[in-house]
């Protein structure tokens, strides 16, 4: 299967972080998901700790908002957090309840250290850097999983009992807000650093912050396999 394509800047970023990227996107917590070999208490876990992990993350996206220096900016960073706060996590509170685990619980849920470190990272990209450091770091959340949705969307056995999860992030409308994060990515960088994003003096910078959230990405599933 061809991967689906989210943007210029994603591409290099992802070509330069290649290692990082398949541990993340190949994890093992990924093809439990796709075979329905993953315990469901990790993936419990997991998820009442991804709940409190779009609490922050939609902050990120918020200081994003405010870092914008154009309208499609703000636009597109103020979609992100609507479909954060308004979409994403009814996924997390409908199956946590059908557990017995009701949506008070998932907001008051004391963070991993996996999630914590995550967030904060992501977080302090913004706070000290501009908007193309904190995009660098937010990027890999958003496409990864449009990337693990789309291709257990076409692998998964018929009968894993993670259809929904799946479906969450392989469905059109989160497949374009990758897109359209990926484009808005693009023109972001272009007016920063200039079209060539690799000869730019800050690509470096980006790229690492890119990986370091790779990684972070890949601990966090770790988080949920070890239930830690
Ligand atoms: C840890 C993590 N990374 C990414 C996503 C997809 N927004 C998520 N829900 N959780």
């Amino acid at each position: 299967m061809s991967v689906p394509e989210y943007g210029r800047a994603f591409g290099l970023w992802r070509e330069a972080a290649r290692t990082e990227w398949a541990a993340y996107t190949r994890h093992a917590f990924v093809e439990g998901l796709k075979d329905g070999t993953l315990p469901r208490e990790c993936f419990l876990h997991y998820l009442v700790q991804d709940y409190v992990f779009l609490v922050h993350f939609s902050r990120a996206w918020a200081l994003a908002v405010v870092k914008s220096e154009t309208l499609e900016e703000m636009k597109s960073a103020a979609a992100t957090v609507d479909g954060l706060v308004n979409h994403e996590m009814r996924l997390h509170v409908g199956i946590c309840e059908e557990a017995g685990i009701p949506e008070a619980d998932l907001y008051s849920a004391s963070e991993s250290t996996a999630n914590l470190t995550y967030t904060r990272y992501v977080m302090d990209a913004g706070l000290s850097g501009d908007f193309a450091d904190l995009m660098a770091a937010l990027a890999p959340c958003v496409m990864g999983y449009g990337e693990i949705g789309a291709r257990l969307a076409g692998e998964a056995t018929a009968d894993t009992p993670y259809r929904d999860w799946i479906e969450t992030y392989a469905a059109d409308d989160y497949q374009q807000l990758c897109r359209d994060v990926g484009g808005m990515i693009d023109r972001a960088l272009e007016r920063r650093i200039g079209t060539d994003f690799a000869a730019a003096p800050r690509w470096a910078q980006l790229s690492e912050r890119f990986a370091t959230a790779t990684r972070l990405e890949v601990d966090f599933w770790q988080m949920g396999w070890d239930r830690s």
